[in-house]
Parts: structure tokens; C-alpha cells; sequence
């Protein structure tokens, strides 16, 4: 464990310099690692073990698409591609990579191969954390370990191919094998993490929905999608409301803030963009505040995961996001965006 002062806190923090790729082998040398899901995460956590050379097998239901997807990434049917239940009977060390929805739905099938001594692994402290709702409830004689990528599985895998890490959260909720804190770490650091941050499944959670209903995900579109309808009711076009909206934002701008902070991209803007923005960031954060507020208030007293739970255990909730998703793609901002997009060099 490193100690890093982050901005005054000292805080512990798992690398690949005490506990490199080796030692994770090592740890991990007679687990058999059974990812359970193929969605967005399982390819990412799954593709990543076994490049960094851990035995993994695949659980995922039959037919459907992404069956197909699994066999195309090389997993081979009855051997590293198997029934649910199958690969939760093999594995010593259980990645519950269904969707939240599903693991609930899902968790009677799974419980009975939870025999002692085995890990329980989760990617989101959601299961654990709401188990009153969730009915997830593992046996005492397990571990219950949790490493949360802070990024999507798509991300995670392709930083992997990079050459480079996406940082991670890691808790551990139950100790049974006195091993729980090792195999946590070996895992962090074989699904491509960079860095793991010490949490528990809790604030894990908690934090999480906050981040995609707020900045990540939320609060962005609703955020830009203000901005522009005001730059279109006052007769900007398409083009022009797009531009300056979300493309500069994208391309020049949060690439700036990624790499040095806020005030750098500041400094590299004109002395009136930097007036300007530096007078109209309060008024931008007290209209906020009180949304993110309510948000965490929403997530903590466990509305947010019982929304999510209703909506997302019905049998039509694809097709219900797929529609919602389509709205978004076909307003006129997106739309925009789609051509906008296109100009750019690697685009044509
Ligand atoms: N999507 C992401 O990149 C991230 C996800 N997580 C967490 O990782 C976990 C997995 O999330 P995703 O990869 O997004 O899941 P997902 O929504 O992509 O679904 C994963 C799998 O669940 C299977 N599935 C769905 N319903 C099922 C059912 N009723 N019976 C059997 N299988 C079913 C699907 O076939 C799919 O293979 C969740 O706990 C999520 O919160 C954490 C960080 C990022
Ligand atoms: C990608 C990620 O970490 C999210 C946004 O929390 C999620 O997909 O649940
Ligand atoms: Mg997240
Ligand atoms: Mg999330």
C-alpha cells in the first residue's frame, strides 16, 4: 500500500509497484475465476484476466447476442463458455457481472454454489448495499470483495490495450478466508486497473449513482442541452448552437482541464473568456447545488436503487431504454452532432 496525500487527505492506495502482475499470479494461481455476465463489463474484467494470464471461464445464459459476442472473443462453448450455473459450480472466485436488476433475479440459482471458501465479487456495491430491496444476502463463510472500475467496461479494456490502467475502487465486505484482502488486490490488478482506491460497498454506491446521475451522465446532457436551446431560441443555427456547446467542449477544451487541471485550461483561454467564466461559475454552482443535494438524498435513503430496480426488472426494459435512447440520438442537438462529428479528419 502507498499513502498519497490527495489535496491535504492521506489516503491508501493499491499499485502495480508493491503488488505487481507476478504477485497477482501468484495469489491467484489456484483460483478458477468464473465471470458471470457478458454485457459491457464481463468483456472488459474477462478479456483483460485472461490476457494478463488468469484462468477464467464465462457464465452466460444460451443464444442471444451476447452468447454470440463471447464465442467471438475466442471463450469456447462447454469449455470457458458455460451455463450460469455451471460456471458458478467451477469457479472459486464468483464476478456477478449481470446487470443489478438481473442479479437479483438471478441470485437463488447462484447461492447454492457459494461453498465455503469461495469469493463473491462484485463491480458496484449495489447488491450488498440495498440487500433489504436486493435480497442479495451471501453466506458467512465466503469472501465478499468488491473492485468497482471507475469507467466503462469498454474503457477499461481499451486502456488495457493501451498499455495503460483504469483506476479502480476495491472493498472488502466479509473476510472469511483471511485471504479476502489479497485476492481483492490480485483481481483489481488483473481486470487492468491502474491504481486501486481503498472504499467500502457503501460509499462505493452511494457515490457512484451520484457521479452518473450527476456530472457523468445526468447533469451533462441536461446542462448542455439548456445551453443550446437557449442559443437556438435566440436564433443561432443547428451548427453554431452544437459548436459551441458540446464539440468545443469535447475536442478542445476537456482535453486541456483533463491533462492540468481547470485553471490551466483557464490560462490557456482569452483573458475575457477567463473573466467571464470565472464570474459566472458561482451563479452555475449555487443553481446546482441544491439538484445534488436532493440526488444524494435520493441515493442514500434507497429511491434511486428501488427505481432502478422496478424499471430494470421488467421484461420490456430494453426496449423502453432503447426508445428513451432514440429520443435522445434524434433531438436536433444530437442530430447535429452527428454531422459535426463527421467533419472531423478521422471521420472522413
Ligand atoms: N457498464 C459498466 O461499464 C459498469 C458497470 N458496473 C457494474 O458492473 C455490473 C455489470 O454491469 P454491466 O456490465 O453494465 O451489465 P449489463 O447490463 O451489460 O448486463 C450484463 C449481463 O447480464 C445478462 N443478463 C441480463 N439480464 C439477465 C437475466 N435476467 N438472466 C441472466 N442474465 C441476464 C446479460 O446477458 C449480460 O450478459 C453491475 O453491477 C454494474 O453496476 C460498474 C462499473 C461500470
Ligand atoms: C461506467 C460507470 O462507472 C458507471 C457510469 O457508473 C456505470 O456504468 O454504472
Ligand atoms: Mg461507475
Ligand atoms: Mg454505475
Amino acid at each position: 500500500m502507498a499513502e498519497m496525500n490527495f489535496g491535504g487527505v492521506v489516503e491508501q492506495v493499491a499499485t502495480r509497484n508493491e503488488f505487481p502482475l507476478e504477485k497477482a499470479r501468484e495469489v491467484l494461481k489456484n483460483e478458477t475465476i468464473a465471470v458471470i455476465g457478458y454485457g459491457v463489463q464481463g468483456p472488459g474484467q474477462a478479456l483483460n484476466l485472461r490476457d494478463n494470464g488468469f484462468n477464467v471461464i464465462i457464465g452466460q445464459r444460451k443464444g442471444g447476442k451476447t452468447w454470440e459476442k463471447a464465442i467471438a472473443d475466442g471463450w469456447v462453448p462447454g469449455e470457458t463458455l458455460l451455463e450460469i450455473e455451471e460456471a458458478a459450480e467451477k469457479g472459486t472466485i464468483i464476478q456477478y457481472l449481470l446487470s443489478d436488476a438481473a442479479q437479483i433475479e438471478v441470485w437463488p440459482r447462484i447461492k447454492p454454489y457459494l461453498t465455503a471458501g469461495k469469493a463473491l465479487y462484485f463491480s458496484h456495491g449495489f447488491g450488498i448495499t440495498y440487500k433489504e430491496r436486493t435480497g442479495i444476502i451471501p453466506p458467512a463463510d465466503i469472501d465478499v470483495i468488491l473492485v468497482a472500475p471507475k469507467g466503462s467496461g469498454t474503457s477499461l479494456r481499451r486502456m488495457f490495450l493501451e498499455g495503460r490502467g483504469l483506476n479502480s475502487s476495491y472493498a472488502i465486505f466479509q473476510d472469511a478466508t483471511g485471504r479476502a484482502k489479497e485476492r481483492v488486490i490480485a483481481l483489481g490488478i488483473g481486470v487492468g486497473s491502474g491504481y486501486l482506491f481503498e472504499t467500502d460497498f457503501k460509499r462505493e454506491v452511494y457515490s457512484d449513482l451520484t457521479g452518473e446521475r450527476g456530472t457523468l451522465m445526468g447533469a451533462i446532457q441536461g446542462i448542455l442541452q439548456a445551453q443550446y436551446e437557449v442559443l437556438r431560441e435566440n436564433g443561432h443555427s443547428p451548427s453554431e448552437a452544437f459548436n459551441e456547446t458540446v464539440e468545443e467542449l469535447t475536442q478542445s477544451l476537456m482535453p486541456l482541464f483533463a491533462e492540468n487541471g481547470m485553471d490551466w485550461m483557464y490560462a490557456n483561454c482569452s483573458t475575457t473568456a477567463q473573466r467571464g467564466a470565472l464570474d459566472w461559475m458561482g451563479p452555475f454552482h449555487d443553481a446546482t447545488k441544491p439538484v445534488f443535494e436532493k440526488l444524494y438524498k435520493e441515493v442514500a435513503c434507497g429511491n434511486e436503487a428501488q427505481r432502478s430496480i422496478d424499471t430494470n426488472s421488467k421484461p420490456d426494459y430494453r426496449e423502453k431504454l432503447e426508445e428513451e435512447l432514440k429520443a435522445l440520438r434524434e433531438s436536433e442537438m444530437w442530430r447535429a452532432g452527428a454531422v459535426v462529428r463527421k467533419l472531423r479528419p478521422e471521420n472522413n
